[in-house]
Parts: C-alpha cells; sequence; structure tokens
C-alpha cells in the first residue's frame, strides 16, 4: 500500500539517503528513530509536502512522485492538530471532503460516525478553543479520516498530550485502525507507543534506515548497536571474534554464535540480580559490585558494574531483598544464555 525505494533527498547539511520500506495494506506501521534523524521528512515526502531527490513513492500501487500533494489520496496528522480554530469540530471533520468528491450528505454521515467512535458526538458543535488537547487530536484524527484517504500519515500524534489523555488516545488509535481497515504510518520516539499500535517498524539514524521488520523483531531481535540501545537494551558490551565478551579483569563470558565481532545485548529484564549463585544450565553467572538503584516511573533498576562494564538489571518492584540493595555490595548477576543477542558489525 506504501512503498518507498531508493528515496533521497537533502536539506542543507541533512540528507536522507537509499530509504526504502513497505506497508502493506491495513498495517500499522511505525518509524522510529532519534530526533533529527528524518522521520518527518520521510512522512513529508510521501504527503508531497517535500520533494525528493531521487527514489520512488507509490501509495495503493501508483507512483505519486510528480504529483501535487492533494492528488495523493493521504491524510497527514501532526502532532500539534491545526485545526481551523473559526469552524466548529464537525465543521472541521467534514471540511476536506468536498476536496475528494465527497457528496455532503454521505460525508456528513461518516463525520458522526467518526466522532462518535471517537467519543466526540457531544462536543460536535464545539469549536476548538474550548477542547482539551486530548480532544483536539481525536478531532485531527477523525478529520484525517473522513477524506476516505488511501494512507493516513502520522507524526507523532501522542507526544503533545499528558500521560493520561496519551492511554486514552493510544487506545482509540488502535480501535480506529482496527475498524478502519486503513493503513497507517506513524512516526514516534517512544517505542511504548510502537509496541502497543505497531504490526512492523522501521528504525532511522542520521538519515538512513538501521532496520525494517516486525516490532518483535526489532524489539528483541535489533540488527545494530545503534537499534539496540534505542529500544532500550541498555547492555551492549563489544564482543572481539573469538565468541567472547570480555569485561575487564579475568572476567569474561561466551557468546553463543559470535565467531565474528561485533556487540552482543541483553535486555535488562532477562538479567536478574541476587545475594548467592544460583547457576543453572544454560545459565551465565557473574560476580558484580552493586552502584545503585534508580527508578524510571514505575521502573526500578539496578546498577551493577562487573569488571570494567556496567549492567543494568530491572528490578521485579516484589523483590524480596530491596532493603539490602545498598551501594557497594557484592551481587551476583545472572541471565540466560538465549537471552543474549549477538549483532555482528558490518
Ligand atoms: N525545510 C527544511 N529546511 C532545512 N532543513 C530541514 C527542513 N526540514 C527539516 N530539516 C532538517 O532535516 C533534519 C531532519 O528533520 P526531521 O524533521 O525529518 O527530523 P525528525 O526525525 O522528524 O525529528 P523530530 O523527532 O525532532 O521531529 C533536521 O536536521 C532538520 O533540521
Amino acid at each position: 500500500m506504501i512503498r518507498v525505494e531508493s528515496l533521497a533527498l537533502c536539506f542543507g547539511k541533512f540528507s536522507l539517503r537509499d530509504v526504502g520500506f513497505q506497508v502493506a495494506p491495513g498495517e500499522f506501521f511505525a518509524l522510529m528513530g532519534p530526533t533529527g534523524s528524518g522521520k518527518t521528512l520521510i512522512l513529508e515526502s510521501i504527503a508531497g509536502l517535500v520533494e525528493h531527490a531521487q527514489g520512488s513513492i507509490r501509495v495503493a500501487g501508483q507512483e505519486v512522485g510528480g504529483l501535487p500533494p492533494e492528488r495523493r489520496n493521504v491524510s497527514l496528522v501532526y502532532q500539534d492538530n491545526a485545526l481551523f480554530p473559526h469552524l466548529s469540530v464537525l465543521e472541521n471533520v467534514t471540511y476536506g471532503q468536498r476536496y475528494h468528491g465527497i457528496a455532503k450528505d454521505e460525508g456528513r454521515h461518516m463525520a458522526l460516525a467518526l466522532l462518535e467512535r471517537l467519543g466526540l458526538t457531544r462536543v460536535a458543535g464545539r469549536l476548538p478553543v474550548n477542547l482539551s488537547g486530548g480532544e483536539k487530536q481525536r478531532v485531527s484524527l477523525a478529520r484525517a479520516l473522513a477524506c476516505k484517504p488511501d494512507v493516513v500519515l502520522l507524526d507523532e500524534p501522542l507526544s503533545s498530550l499528558d500521560p493520561q489523555f496519551r492511554d486514552d488516545l493510544r487506545a482509540a488509535l488502535k480501535d480506529l485502525h482496527r475498524h478502519s481497515g486503513l493503513t497507517f504510518l506513524m512516526v514516534t520516539h517512544d517505542f511504548v507507543d510502537a509496541l502497543t499500535l505497531a504490526d512492523r517498524a522501521a528504525v532511522i539514524r542520521e538519515g538512513r534506515l538501521e532496520q525494517v521488520g516486525t516490532v518483535g523483531d526489532v524489539f528483541r531481535k535489533p540488527a545494530t548497536a545503534f537499534v539496540a540501545g534505542f529500544v532500550g537494551m541498555k547492555n551492549i558490551f563489544s564482543v572481539e571474534g573469538q565468541g567472547e565478551c570480555r569485561l575487564g579483569g579475568d572476567l569474561r563470558f561466551e557468546v553463543p554464535g559470535a565467531s565474528v565481532s561485533g556487540h552482543v545485548a541483553l535486555r535488562p529484564e532477562d538479567v536478574f540480580v541476587s545475594f548467592t549463585d544460583h547457576a543453572a544450565p544454560g545459565w551465565l553467572s557473574l560476580p558484580g559490585t552493586l552502584m545503585g538503584v534508580r527508578h524510571e516511573g514505575f521502573s526500578w533498576f539496578a546498577e551493577v558494574s562487573c569488571g570494567d562494564s556496567r549492567f543494568t538489571a530491572a528490578l521485579d518492584r516484589q523483590f524480596p531483598e530491596q532493603g539490602r540493595l545498598e551501594p557497594g555490595r557484592p551481587v551476583r548477576l545472572t541471565f540466560a544464555r538465549v537471552s543474549l543477542h549477538f549483532m555482528p558489525d558490518a
């Protein structure tokens, strides 16, 4: 439904190079990457707001590269929603329909159905100034779908919302995608959004795609150390051939399947901290020193030094020995060999 091949463009010092990916009909695809990596430029190239220098963009089987935005049948939703301030919610939603050849009655009927689905019926007559941030963003979604687009492009639609609205809108977006059967391409920094909503994802770094795959693969089997860090692996160490990771001093461990140099990554949830050595077949156990415990939101992490390296382990909130986790304590780190993910150098 969306097919981008060898896309390239330049803006001053920034360039997109050899960008290629496909989004299948009805799929929810997430484009992730750090700030300034080129995510919005890819969306804007597909929407026709930015001209690309090379490559091909096909939407619903048609090459759209030379077409103006209004002939691409693509809707783009930005994070700041940009509603018309002088039009009511219903008027905002129906506004663009006439340019897509949708008859007035049919358009109104569709708009009211979308407003109902998004829980906006009671605010249909209000002006945007009298809506909450979450409601404004729902109106933007309704407006995007009301034009019967072939694809919906979403540029960080959740990022300007506070956490409660964000959770609600995430659920609304999921419901809307399922119900509409449309193809969604969403840009996000946030891997919780990608994990919750998307079927497949791509990670971009400095204008080049580092990985395209199922969300599960991107999160569990990142292709590069950069992607591993981006998806929160936290424990990333270099492996210098011989299938071994050296942590400094006498500490080292074997990395299954590593016959060349590269990196090994381990999710913090797969590393366990304890005070005794529980090594079992298929598991590795290393001695370390607890450096501290910190929390991110409701999650707790132990930082443990092992030789010259530092590990991060997610702590179960029920960890029975929380009170004994004072810095400087000797601990054991345990992880299953199968949790180690090896990434060869390119
Ligand atoms: N119209 C423009 N003129 C010049 N440079 C631009 C233009 N639009 C974007 N850029 C530059 O291109 C790079 C990529 O921008 P883009 O907005 O695609 O990043 P992004 O990944 O979407 O970032 P963010 O997550 O912060 O929105 C940035 O360095 C940006 O400054």
